[in-house]
């Protein structure tokens, strides 16, 4: 048994896309998700984030289960869309009206807002007109957002977090082409990056202006434990680049004032183009940095690559429905590095989790051994980074809810509350009752 510090908080999360559903209503407008969406062949069995969990009329009965939980925090984010149809100009007051009436819950119920400004659900009308996230004129109108929306919440909304994973976005949404809005474009994906970046710095000052003495400004990156599948010195670089393009790109420049050398060498002209100044607005001080772990990936050289190295499938390990390794000590490893590599202020622990088969037994209730072992393991793993010295603030595991999961649709189950779709009936996991007993006690069996 390991007892957690005695400040530490404990939560959950879920975002706008992901949940909320009531896609055409009180003046939301398209998303770059809702349009990839009705790209036929894009998700899994064509489905979409407009009905979803319905979380938009069902946020109380989901904050009643936050409740239940007993979680000290939230993680939410708050839809670009809902607040601004266009991206640009008018404000919809129906969209503020609505996290009014979430955020304003949260704080009734004593549950800590924890907002991330942009999840990836971009207004369409600047995909439109800009050419998204390719324009560094996003990163602006971004800023635009941030200040009617945090001019709103400031007084109430404490910890913000400007942008959620833009390495996956980026990458997943602009090379890859598998999340929206579907590219395919190296070079565009590179310098989605950099727009990403100066979007995150040109926030930063806007939170903080708009905020109090209680305000907190942060970002979320995902990590993955990466190993080369031999110690050749081809698998070893292409690890480290793998590294440097998930990783050190975004915390070098946040934390360190300029990209990492190695990668910049290696893309050569591919690099992208940046103004005078940019690096200073990125590197604008955080007070925290969210951090996501899932699983690891096994890197190998491919002499055909260029901008991203193949992952090998491990034999003889467990792995999730999402074929990711479970690979506990990465969440360790992880958590070290940045306290040792980027002597990061603070961080919280915004996403971890795993999709597994879940299934609702004759009784309503839902077994989910395998969920309830992975926190556990990980969980344990963070105990020891703490230990260690990690300044780790909370950690939320990822998700209070079964939810839209991007190009996988809804076959992926990452919650620990079952959602019947047909029905929208939410159904207390095993591992949200065992959650609920580590929150309850501060300490993990
Ligand atoms: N896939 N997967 C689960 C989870 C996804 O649902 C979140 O939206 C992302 O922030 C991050 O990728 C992690």
């Amino acid at each position: 048994m390991v007892q957690f510090p005695e400040q530490f908080r404990w939560g959950t999360g879920t975002y706008s896309y992901q949940v909320e559903g009531a896609a055409h209503e009180d003046g939301r407008g398209e998303s770059i998700w809702d349009r990839f969406c009705a790209t036929p062949g894009t998700i899994v069995n064509n489905e979409s984030g407009l009905v979803a969990c319905d979380h938009y009329h069902r946020y109380a009965e989901d904050i009643a289960l936050l409740k239940q939980l007993g979680v000290q925090m939230y993680h939410f984010s708050i839809a670009w869309p809902r607040i601004m149809p266009t991206g640009r100009g008018p404000v919809n007051q129906l969209g503020l009206d609505f996290y009014d009436r979430l955020v304003d819950a949260l704080l009734e119920a004593g549950i800590e807002p924890f907002a991330t400004l942009y999840h990836w659900d971009l207004p369409q009308a600047l995909q439109d007109e800009l050419g998204g996230w390719a324009n560094r004129e996003t990163a602006y109108a971004f800023a635009e957002y941030v200040d009617v929306v945090t001019k709103h919440f400031g007084s109430r909304i404490h910890n913000w977090l400007t942008l959620n994973e833009p390495a996956v976005t980026a990458f997943e949404g602009h090379e890859i082409g598998i999340h929206a809005p579907g590219a395919r474009d190296v070079r565009l994906a590179w310098q989605t990056t950099h727009h990403f970046l100066l979007a995150h710095g040109l926030a930063v000052p806007i939170i903080r202006a708009n905020g109090d003495e209680k305000t907190r400004v942060g970002i979320t990156l995902n990590f993955t434990q990466l190993d080369p599948v031999s110690d050749t010195p081809e698998d070893v670089a292409a690890t480290r680049f793998m590294d440097g393009k998930m990783h050190r790109w975004f915390l070098d420049p946040i934390f360190r004032g300029a990209y990492p050398a190695d990668v910049v060498k290696h893309l050569g002209d591919y690099v992208p183009k940046t103004e005078t100044g940019d690096a200073e607005i990125i590197a604008r001080p955080l007070d925290f940095l969210g951090a996501n772990y899932y699983t690891r990936s096994v890197i190998k050289h491919d002499p055909t690559a260029f901008s991203e190295y193949p992952s090998v499938d491990v034999e003889g390990v467990e792995h999730t429905e999402m074929d990711w390794e479970v690979y506990p000590r990465g969440i360790y490893n992880m958590l070290t590095r940045l306290h040792r590599e980027y002597a990061v202020p603070r961080i919280y622990l915004v996403e971890n989790g795993a999709a597994f088969a879940d299934a609702v037994n004759p009784d309503d209730t839902v077994d989910d051994p395998r969920r309830i072992a992975y926190l556990r393991e990980h969980l344990l793993q963070v105990h020891t980074a703490i230990a260690e010295g990690v300044p780790l603030a909370g950690y939320s595991v990822w998700a209070l809810l079964d939810n839209f999961e991007w190009s996988e649709g809804y076959r992926m189950r990452f919650g620990i509350v079952y959602v019947d779709y047909p029905t929208q009936k939410r159904i207390m996991k095993a591992s949200g009752h065992w959650y609920q007993k580590v929150i309850a006690s501060n300490t993990v069996h």
